[in-house]
């Protein structure tokens, strides 16, 4: 590049950020008064987004969570996801909807998913498979990597040692198909990273944000979506989008119904927030900048979750924002132990170790938490939430089967993952085979010998912290955009 081009290109690139801070102030300038909304004691000090007290079912406060949050998870995920280990996610983007003929595309370019080199890949994670068998906790371990040789076995007395393996190979895939079923009883969602259409996707390459997916086919998507919230009334035969999202009758619900509709509503704020912060504030058709220029649209914001454009329930919207934090903010502090073991292995050694480093110094910040979601108070009440938990894996399966009709691959993809992290999240905290792994002490043993019972494929963790990190990256952004609003 030559000094020209090189000085064209920061006159640009520094007129673009001015551009969207211009955008940011004159927005600010115009909503003023507008944002402010009357608080609890009448006084005119807030704008809408400026929450405060209680959560609602946990037993912390905004203030509590914005600060742990902004201070200490968000800058540390920051540094983790952009590892090699989180970044690549294996997913399977080319599956069928299974609910309606495919009707829809995105109808701006933004909406495509980078495919990722296949060298960009490191060796540790592709050759080592992503089989969710009943080895795959230590496959990502060193030794898993370093092929047995045959002569190790030249001692072995095969007569003494012989065993009758005469068990057809129809009952061994057998075996193997009940395993996995065993496996996957715990699974509140659907993985997918076997599938023959499955393929490495590098998230960094494809940050969410705005992409212009919208319409029928979106509000189909999450209609379909709260639909699930119905367990056993249904509302089948209503037309109206508004009565599946029940905000004004939360309080006539069970705990159980009231945290699935706080949950989803939690993700739906989250991606909404994103692409209010990512959003395409030009469109400049210059080759030096081919991708435009994205930042803050506050205006959007105030449209998606104000009081006054909501029917008083935006600020509802991104309360329940805080809800699904604290859901998975206490998963990853109950698999702490657990994830603790995992080596993070990427076949980089330095970067591996890195990680590994940040991962135990981000569990020890995660525990200090003082006031996590208390998981407990759900499914609690004898028979009956027993079938409640099974009705709540199912509902949530669907939910994943319903992101294979979301008509935006951008969209897919990040829904696909925010899922499975939630997924995974679920599946911590109500798993029996982790309680009885914990308790039985099996993640304090200085080499885990027995089968430790519990364990998350590496599609999984990646998921997991991924989604973790969109929903702090939300509270982070709400609170640039109270900043603006102010
Ligand atoms: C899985 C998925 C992923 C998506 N990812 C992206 C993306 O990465 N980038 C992008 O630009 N667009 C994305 N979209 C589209 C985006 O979410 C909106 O659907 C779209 O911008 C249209 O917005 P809307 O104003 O019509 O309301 P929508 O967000 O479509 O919401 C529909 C209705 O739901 C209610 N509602 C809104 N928010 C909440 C809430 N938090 N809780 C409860 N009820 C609520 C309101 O009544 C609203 O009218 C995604 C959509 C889906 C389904």
């Amino acid at each position: 590049m030559t000094t020209s081009w090189k000085v064209r290109r920061n006159v640009l690139a520094t007129s673009g950020v001015a551009l969207a801070f211009l955008v940011l102030l004159y927005w600010t300038d115009l909503t003023g008064g507008y944002f402010a909304a009357l608080d609890d004691a009448g006084t005119n000090k807030n704008c809408f987004c400026e929450l405060e007290g209680s959560i609602n079912d946990c037993s912390c406060d905004v203030d509590t969570v914005d600060h742990f949050n902004n201070m200490k998870v968000y800058p540390r995920l920051q540094s983790l996801l952009v590892k090699n280990f989180f970044r690549f996610y294996k997913v399977n983007l080319k599956q069928e909807c299974p609910f309606w003929p495919d009707d829809s595309r995105c109808a701006i370019r933004f909406c495509q998913v980078e495919n990722c080199e296949e060298q960009a890949i490191p060796d540790g994670i592709k050759d080592s498979g992503e089989h969710r068998d009943r080895s795959s906790s230590y496959k990502y371990t060193k030794e898993a990597q370093v092929e047995r040789s045959c002569s190790d076995a030249e001692d072995f007395n095969s007569a003494l040692g012989f065993l009758d393996t005469s068990i057809s190979d129809q009952a061994h895939k057998e075996f193997e198909l009940w395993a996995k079923h065993d496996e996957a009883e715990e699974d509140f969602c659907i993985v997918d990273d076997q599938d023959v259409g499955a393929q490495y996707v590098d998230l960094l390459l494809n940050p969410e944000r705005y992409t212009g997916y919208k319409g029928d086919s979106a509000h189909r998507i999450w209609k379909s979506i709260y639909l699930e919230n119905c367990f056993g009334d249904s509302k089948e035969t209503s037309n109206e989008f508004s009565s599946y999202m029940p905000h004004r009758d939360l309080h006539n619900v069970c705990l159980e119904q009231r945290a699935f509709y706080r949950i989803i509503s939690g993700l739906h704020s989250s991606i909404n927030i994103h692409l209010c912060s990512k959003y395409l504030l030009s469109e400049t058709k210059d080759f030096l900048d081919p991708q435009g220029i994205w930042g803050p649209n506050v205006m959007e914001f105030k449209q998606r979750f104000s009081p006054e454009t909501t029917g008083g329930a935006g600020p509802h919207w991104l309360r329940n924002l805080y809800f699904i934090y604290l859901v998975e903010l206490r998963a990853l502090a109950k698999a702490a132990p657990y994830l603790r073991r995992e080596e993070y292995y990427t076949g980089i050694e330095e970067e591996d170790e890195e990680v590994k480093l940040a991962m135990h110094d981000m569990l020890s910040v995660i525990e200090s938490f003082q006031s996590h979601f208390n998981e407990n108070a759900l499914f609690s009440s004898g028979i009956a939430s027993i079938k409640f938990k099974n009705d709540y894996k199912e509902k949530f399966r669907n939910i994943s089967r319903i992101m294979d009709c979301v008509g935006c691959d951008k969209c897919k993809l990040w829904g696909k993952l925010q899922t499975q992290g939630l997924g995974t999240a679920l599946k911590i905290l109500y798993s029996e085979k982790l309680n009885f792994a914990t308790e039985s002490g099996i993640w304090d043993q200085p080499q885990i010998e027995t089968d430790p019972i519990f364990r998350l494929s590496r599609t999984e963790i990646v998921a997991l912290f991924n989604a973790f990190g969109r929903l702090s990256t939300s509270i982070y952004e709400m609170e640039n955009f109270r900043r603006v609003l102010r």
